[in-house]
């Protein structure tokens, strides 16, 4: 495997103080490489976000360290970060949100180049422009014209990614990136960051709490619950033999990620759904490694 992008190592994150102190994310190690894609997946509250905010650099470890190309971010020096901001963008899970109402597609291209890509100007930005949209499969000619009110929600998606790429990022954080779309779509947005996972040889950190959807697009998954991760390794390995409890739990869910465990179409019983998270959520030391990519924590 290549050498790493990105790394969180042991890293911590705590909210708040004394008895109302919450643990979002508790010895979090995870590595992103070129080429690859590592799914986080969680149910709502198990961390993911808060890790994808370690990353991004919008929260700072409480304990721990963030590496880029095998050095740590914190105390580096201004051009580095900046290196390091333009380097790791992130896509939002609201593409509505994420668009300005009150500007064109092009326009919302137009500015991450002038901002990171100072050695293009003038008619090579509109090119670029171009050439951003049909990477994502967008029609330049009519979208770049249009307002986001005018695209639908896939489309408006398609547009943050190539919002995200423009500043030519080695590393795309996904949070949650198709669970505001028509499940209609979903599939075709997931296909997208495949392929320019493949072809730009970017690391992707997908953030999901949709177990099922690792498959396509992550090679590696690392499953959380109450802020560490439970068990991790190669994607189809955990999925086809899921051994910690609450990694079952997950899948027991599936093919509906929306459906609550505690819905008796799961066939789990309340008291055996409660005592799999109340085990889940002390916090576990010892590691095992089943395989040489495949390590649970044990319970
Ligand atoms: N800024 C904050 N202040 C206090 N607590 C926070 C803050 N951010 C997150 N938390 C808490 O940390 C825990 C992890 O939250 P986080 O958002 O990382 O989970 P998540 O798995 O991403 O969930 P979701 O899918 O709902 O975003 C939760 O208990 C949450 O309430």
């Amino acid at each position: 495997m290549s050498d790493a992008i990105l790394v969180l190592d042991k890293v911590t994150k705590t909210f708040g103080h004394g008895a109302s102190t919450v643990h979002a994310a508790r010895a979090i190690s995870f590595s992103l490489h070129a080429g690859r894609a590592l799914a986080l997946v969680g149910e709502s509250g198990s961390g993911k976000t808060t890790c994808a905010r370690m990353a991004m650099r919008e929260h700072s470890p409480t304990t721990g360290q963030i590496l880029y190309k095998g050095r740590p971010i914190e105390g580096a020096k201004a051009d580095e970060i900046a290196r390091y901001r333009r380097s790791v963008q992130m896509i939002f899970q609201d593409p509505f949100a994420s668009l300005n109402p009150a500007h064109t597609i092009a326009h919302h291209l137009q500015r991450p180049l002038k901002l990171h890509r100072p050695d293009i100007r003038g008619k090579q930005i509109e090119a670029t422009v171009r050439e951003l949209l049909e990477r994502v499969k967008l029609d330049p000619d009519i979208v770049a014209p249009k307002y986001p009110h005018e695209l639908s929600g896939g489309q408006r998606q398609r547009v943050n990614i190539a919002r995200a790429l423009a500043a030519q990022p080695e590393v795309i954080v996904a949070d949650e990136p198709t669970s505001m779309l028509d499940v209609s779509v979903r599939l075709g947005v997931l296909n997208l960051l495949n392929e320019m996972k493949k072809e730009m040889n970017l690391g992707l950190l997908y953030i999901t709490h949709d177990i099922a959807t690792a498959r396509y697009v992550a090679e590696d998954i690392a499953v959380m619950y109450s802020g560490q991760i439970v068990e991790w390794g190669n994607t189809a390995k955990v999925i086809d033999n899921p051994l910690h409890p609450y990694t079952r739990l997950l899948l027991s869910a599936v093919p509906d990620p929306d459906v609550r465990f505690d819905d008796p179409r799961t066939r789990l019983q309340p008291q055996e759904v409660d005592d799999i998270r109340r085990r889940s959520a002390a916090p576990q030391e010892q590691v095992v490694e089943h395989e040489p990519d495949h390590f649970v924590r044990l319970v």
